[in-house]
C-alpha cells in the first residue's frame, strides 16, 4: 500500500508535463520583471536613509542586537541606517576564523546591494563565483548562474567568512547611532511574558544588563538563547571537514565545484586569490579524530581519490599541513514562539544544511523583508502590538527561504551515496538532468543561486528529475525489475521532498496570501 508521500509523488509527477511547459514561460517573464527591477531598490534604500527614527521615543536605545555576525552586523547597520539606536553585544570582536560562511550565492549579493552593503565584499580578496561544476565517477559538466539579465557586478562572491565579517562590522560602527559593544549575553530579560532587553557579561567578569523596546537574537548556530523563543528541531546529517589547498587552481576558474563522491559531496571554491576551500562532508555526527591521525588516514584513503586530479597533489599538501577544521552541518526548520520585544534571526532562527551554501542568503533576505516591515514604524515601545504585527515577518520571509532551505535538505540526500538502487539512479538522474543544459540547469541553479527561488519551480523539477530518471529505466528496454525501481524511485523522491515541505509549512511555503498574517498593515497606519 504506498504511503501519503508517495500518492503526492505519483499525483505530481502525473502533472508534471503540462505543468512544467506553463512554469518555463512564466518563469521566464517573471525573472525579466525582477531583475529589470533591481537597480530600483537600490535606490529607494539611499533615499530613505534615516527616516524612521522616533525623535521622541523613551529609552536610550530602540533595538539590543545579540551576536555581529553575519545577521547581527548587517542587520546593526541595516536598523542603524534607519535612525535606531541600536546596541550591538558580540561575545568577541576579533576578526572570526571559520568555515562556515564563505561563499555568498548571488542572489545574497543581491540582497546585499539592497542592503547598501556592497562594499564590504571589496578588499578583502573576494573572487566573483559565476557558477558550479559538477562531478560524478570522472564526468563534470559546468552549471553558470543565469546572470545575463544582471548587471556585470552581479555574481556570487566566495572569501574568508572573518574578513566579511569584520567588513560589516566597521561599516555598522561607522554610524553614530550604532554601539558595539564586547560582551556575551547570558540571559534575555523578561517581564511578564515580554522580553525586556538582556544580562551580559564582560571579558573582565563584569555583568551588565541592557534595554531596549526590540532585543533581536542573532547568536548563531549554537544559540544558547532561542530557547524560550522557539521550538528547536535541531538535526545534525553530517559535518564538514574543512581544509584549504593553495598553489594550485580549480579546473573551472571563478567556479564551485561539487564532487558527489562516495558517501557524500565534497566541495571546492577559491576563498581568496591563492586559495581554495575544501569541504568533506562526512555523514553522521561523529568524524574521524584528528589528533590521533584517524582523519588524515580517511581523507587520503577514502577522500584523496575522489578528488580531480588536477587538486589532488594540493589536497595531499593540505592534508599533510594539518590545518585540519570540523564543524557540524546543522538543519532547523523555523518555529518561532512569537514573542513580545524579541525576535531571532540568522542561524539562531533557521538553518539548513550548508551543501548549497545558501544561510546567508536566507540571512539577508530576512533582514530585507524585517528592515521593510519595520520601516514605517515610528515607535517600538508598544511590544505586544508590534509582535502581532511582526508574525507578517514568518510568513512573507517564507517562499525564498523555505526554497533554499527545502533545496538544501533534498539535494543533499540525492547527492549522497547509497546502497538502495532507486537512490542511486535518482542520483544519476540527476546529475544526468542537470547536464542536459538550458532550461534543465538553468531552473534548478536559479534556485541554488537564490535568483529566482520560488516553491513550485522547485517541487517542479525535482519531480522533472524523478521522471526522467523513470524514463532511463524504461526506454527503450522496459522490464518488470525496472519499473519496480522506476516505482521506488517515485516514492523515494517523495520520501525526500515532501516531509521537509511538510516542516516547512505547506501553507506559507506555497499559498502565503491565504494566511492572515500576511496583510497585517503598520501598527501607526492603523491608528
Ligand atoms: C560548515 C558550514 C559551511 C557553511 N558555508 C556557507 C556558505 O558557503 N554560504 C552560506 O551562505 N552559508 C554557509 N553556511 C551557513 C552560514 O555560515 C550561516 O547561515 C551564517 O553564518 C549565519 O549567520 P549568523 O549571524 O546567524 O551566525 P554567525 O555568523 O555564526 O554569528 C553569530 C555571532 O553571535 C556571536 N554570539 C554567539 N553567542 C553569543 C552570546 N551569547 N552573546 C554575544 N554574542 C554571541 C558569535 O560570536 C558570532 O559572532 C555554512 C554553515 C556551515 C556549518
Amino acid at each position: 500500500m504506498p504511503d501519503h508521500y508517495t500518492l503526492c509523488g505519483i499525483f505530481f509527477s502525473a502533472l508534471i508535463a503540462l505543468v512544467a511547459l506553463y512554469n518555463f514561460v512564466f518563469a521566464r517573464k517573471s525573472h525579466i520583471v525582477s531583475s529589470a527591477a533591481s537597480p530600483q531598490c537600490m535606490n529607494s534604500i539611499t533615499t530613505a536613509s534615516g527616516e524612521c527614527r522616533s525623535p521622541d521615543s523613551s529609552g536610550e536605545v530602540d533595538v539590543i542586537i545579540v551576536g555581529a555576525g553575519v545577521a547581527g552586523s548587517a542587520l546593526a547597520h541595516t536598523l542603524g541606517k534607519d535612525g535606531r539606536r541600536v546596541h550591538v553585544i558580540e561575545r568577541d570582536l576579533s576578526e572570526p576564523d571559520r568555515i562556515v560562511g564563505e561563499l555568498l550565492q548571488p542572489g545574497g549579493y543581491l540582497k546585499l546591494i539592497e542592503l547598501g552593503l556592497e562594499d564590504c565584499v571589496k578588499e578583502i580578496d573576494a573572487q566573483q563565483v559565476f557558477g558550479y561544476a559538477l562531478y560524478k565517477d570522472g564526468e563534470n559538466t559546468r552549471l553558470p548562474y543565469p546572470l545575463e539579465k544582471f548587471h556585470s557586478d552581479v555574481s556570487g562572491r566566495s572569501f574568508h567568512n572573518g574578513r566579511f565579517i569584520q567588513r560589516m562590522r566597521e561599516k555598522a560602527a561607522s554610524l553614530p547611532n550604532v554601539h558595539l559593544k564586547e560582551g556575551t549575553v547570558t540571559s534575555l530579560l523578561e517581564e511578564n511574558g515580554t522580553i525586556k532587553g538582556v544580562h551580559y557579561k564582560t571579558k573582565d567578569g563584569q555583568e551588565f544588563s541592557a534595554y531596549a523596546p526590540l532585543t533581536i537574537v542573532c547568536d548563531g548556530c549554537f544559540s544558547n538563547l532561542r530557547r524560550s523563543l522557539c521550538n528547536p528541531k535541531v538535526d545534525v546529517p553530517s559535518c564538514f571537514v574543512g581544509l584549504i589547498l593553495e598553489n594550485c587552481e580549480l579546473p573551472y576558474a571563478n567556479h564551485g565545484h561539487v564532487i558527489l563522491a562516495d558517501p557524500s559531496p565534497i566541495l571546492f571554491y577559491p576563498i581568496s586569490s591563492t586559495e581554495i576551500r575544501c569541504l568533506v562532508d562526512v555523514p553522521g555526527q561523529k568524524v574521524p579524530s584528528v589528533s590521533n591521525g584517524e582523519m588524515s588516514k580517511y581523507l587520503k584513503t577514502v577522500v584523496a581519490p575522489q578528488v580531480p586530479s588536477e587538486l589532488y597533489e594540493a589536497f595531499i599538501a593540505a592534508v599533510d599541513k594539518g590545518n585540519i577544521r570540523t564543524m557540524p552541518n546543522r538543519s532547523m526548520p523555523a518555529a518561532p514562539y512569537p514573542t513580545p520585544g524579541a525576535l531571532l534571526m540568522g542561524d539562531a532562527f533557521n538553518m539548513r544544511h550548508p551543501l548549497t551554501g545558501g544561510g546567508m542568503t536566507v540571512a539577508l533576505s530576512d533582514i530585507v523583508v524585517l528592515r521593510n516591515l519595520l520601516k514605517p514604524l515610528r515607535d517600538l515601545n508598544d511590544s505586544h502590538t508590534l509582535c502581532k504585527y511582526l508574525e507578517s515577518f514568518y510568513t512573507l520571509r517564507k517562499p525564498v527561504a523555505a526554497t533554499i532551505n527545502t533545496l538544501a535538505g533534498a539535494l543533499y540526500k540525492v547527492f549522497s551515496a547509497s546502497p538502495d538502487k532507486a537512490r542511486s539512479e535518482m542520483r544519476q538522474a540527476c546529475f544526468d538532468y542537470l547536464s542536459l543544459g538550458g532550461v534543465f540547469s538553468e531552473g534548478p541553479i536559479s534556485l541554488l543561486s537564490g535568483l529566482n527561488p520560488r516553491p513550485l519551480s522547485l517541487v517542479l523539477h525535482f519531480f522533472a528529475v524523478a521522471i526522467y530518471g523513470v524514463g532511463r529505466l524504461l526506454i527503450p528496454f522496459p522490464s518488470p525489475n525496472r519499473a519496480w525501481i522506476g516505482a521506488r524511485l517515485i516514492s523515494s523522491a517523495s520520501g525526500i521532498i515532501f516531509p521537509i515541505i511538510k516542516a516547512e509549512g505547506v501553507r506559507q511555503m506555497f499559498f502565503p496570501a491565504t494566511v492572515p498574517a500576511y496583510y497585517r498593515t503598520p501598527p501607526s497606519k492603523q491608528e
